[in-house]
């Protein structure tokens, strides 16, 4: 069983409450889970738990307000976490074009920019097509636990 940290990244609370319903369905795998709502590089570099990134994309393909220190935090001190494993999942709605789910690339840039590895492919849950992203998460999130 994994010790696992969400970090999360919400402006209207889809993405948390996504985020909340996994730790509940981790935690009855056995998995030890973290929900962080206000994530900071020492949540990450003061233990060693795999990372899963939960969030939303706002702007025009950008990190929610709540995860937005955390990202410029990793890009500019690039705090290093050789092999640690780390898996995305984002929100997003289509209907945006070219910056559909931009948040979870920029995510993934930054951690690969401190030697973390990406586990499994990213799992883009689109607004338009789903008003319960945590039905796509869930499976997602325990299969990528099971790999841990
Ligand atoms: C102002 C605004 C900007 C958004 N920009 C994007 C975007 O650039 N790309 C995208 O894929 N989704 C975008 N979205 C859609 C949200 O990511 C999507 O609705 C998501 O489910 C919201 O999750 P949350 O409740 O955790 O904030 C935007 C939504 C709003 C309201």
């Amino acid at each position: 069983m994994a010790a696992i940290r969400i970090l999360t990244g919400s402006v209207f609370g889809g993405a948390l409450l996504t985020a909340r319903r996994l730790r509940q369905e981790l935690e009855a795998d056995g998995h030890t889970v973290t929900v962080l709502e206000e994530p900071s590089v020492s949540d990450i570099t003061d233990n060693e738990d795999a990372l899963l990134v939960c969030t939303s994309t706002t702007g025009q393909g950008e990190v929610p307000p709540n995860l937005l220190p955390l990202y410029v935090d990793l890009r500019e001190q690039l705090p290093q976490q050789p092999g640690r494993p780390f898996g995305i999942i984002v929100l997003g709605d289509s209907s945006y074009g070219d910056s559909f789910c931009g948040a979870g690339d920029l995510m993934e840039e930054a951690l690969l920019e401190t030697g973390a590895s990406k586990q499994g492919e990213t799992l883009r849950i689109d607004a338009l097509e789903t008003m319960e992203p945590e039905a796509e998460a869930v499976p997602w999130a325990r299969a990528w636990a099971s790999q841990l």
